[in-house]
């Protein structure tokens, strides 16, 4: 009888010459990536991060965050000018680094900077008083977020972490996991950049009465119409990116709070379409992602707990842009590594146990 992949894969791992389980998650890892591009040979191919940047119109209340909205734009330039965290880390691993203008306030285009323009509007309205933007506009960018995947793809890339930028973003974040979990906003509603216990009150009432205007415990399998309620342009891209990804066997890198609220509503528009049979031959988009780390923000690990993952790390980082799953790349790469060119206790001529 003729092995499975995954049998094949495991016996490959297991005649490693080391004792059975011994690299640990890292063949885990390996597994996935193998099962990912069905093949005992993977590769990792011009890996990418991909930040998307985009403004929030709650952000100029100052009720849920103690950075002023213009630092969204000021930020996107650093990243151009090579000085952010993510720079940094995609230099020293080796990472190619876009940046996508999905929604800032902000107008480049005097900027000779490389930066893909994919401007859905300049920021979302405050999501207070009405929709942070129309269903169109969410459709717009989730079709955006596909299309700079799949002109990656195209490229040659077969790796890709996804990160973000957008002051305010934390508290989309919240209120989406919070629709799509059922649980109380609070679980999900943290520090964010900083806010110190009186602000962190604030933002948390701030979320229930915006919970509770949109009425978002009805939206769980409506994720497009909760993005239109309370989304920003740079989740709503990313949703589609994640999509996208999945759809061109990409292996998937999950970074922190934000991209995991932008997964969560990738994941249920798949689901979704898997139940109009629209993408049959797919598993789930959960099995396509490799969680980078758990991110300090309040109710990241609970999230994790809910999709039953472990990610690689746990650093008490709480920053996004894409840093999380850029230093989630070198392990990525040793797995991959590993199942290639180590030795197997054939090969080697090392004794087996008895
Ligand atoms: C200088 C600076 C750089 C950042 N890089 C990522 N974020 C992170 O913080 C923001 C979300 O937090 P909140 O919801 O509390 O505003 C996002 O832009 C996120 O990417 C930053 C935030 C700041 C201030
Ligand atoms: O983990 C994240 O993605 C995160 C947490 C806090 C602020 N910005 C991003």
């Amino acid at each position: 009888m003729s092995l499975t992949l995954q049998q094949q894969l495991q016996h490959i791992i297991d005649h490693k010459t080391k004792p059975l389980g011994a690299l640990g998650r890292l063949e885990e890892v390996a597994m996935q990536i193998g099962l990912i591009q069905q093949t005992t040979k993977p590769v990792i191919q011009h890996p990418h991060i991909i930040v998307f940047a985009g403004d929030h119109g709650i952000a100029t209340t100052g009720l849920v965050n103690t950075f002023p909205q213009e630092v969204t734009a000021q930020m996107v330039l650093n990243f151009m000018h090579g000085g952010a965290a993510i720079n940094v880390f995609c230099r020293q691993h080796k990472l190619t680094l876009k940046v996508v203008d999905a929604g800032v306030n902000f107008d480049f285009s005097s900027n000779p900077v490389d930066l893909i323009s994919a401007k859905i509007g300049y920021g979302t309205k405050n999501y207070l008083n009405e929709p942070a933007m129309s269903v169109a506009q969410a459709q717009q960018a989730i079709d955006k977020g596909k299309a700079i995947v799949a002109e990656t793809a195209a490229s040659g890339c077969n790796c890709i972490g996804l990160g973000e930028m957008g002051i305010s973003n934390t508290s989309s974040a919240a209120l989406i996991m919070s629709a799509m979990t059922g649980l109380p906003v609070v679980t999900f509603t943290g520090r964010g950049t900083g806010l110190n216990n009186d602000q962190l009150q604030t933002k948390i009432d701030t979320l229930h009465q915006v919970y509770e205007k949109h009425a978002l415990s009805e939206l769980k399998e409506k994720p497009i119409e909760l993005l239109a309620r309370i989304g920003g342009f740079e989740i709503a891209m990313m949703a589609g990116a994640y999509l996208e990804a999945v759809k061109q066997k990409m292996v998937v890198i999950v970074d922190g709070f934000i991209t995991t609220a932008a997964l969560l509503i990738a994941n249920a528009i798949f689901m979704a379409e898997k139940q109009k049979s629209l993408v049959s031959d797919w598993k789930t988009l959960i099995d396509h992602c490799i969680f980078a780390h758990t991110s300090h923000e309040a109710g990241h690990e609970k999230i994790l707990g809910r999709l039953g993952v472990r990610p690689l790390l746990n650093l008490s980082m709480r920053l996004g842009e894409g840093t999380g799953a850029a230093l989630a790349m070198p392990l990525i790469q040793s797995a991959v590594t590993f199942l290639n060119e180590m030795a197997s206790f054939e090969s080697a001529g090392v004794s087996n146990k008895e």
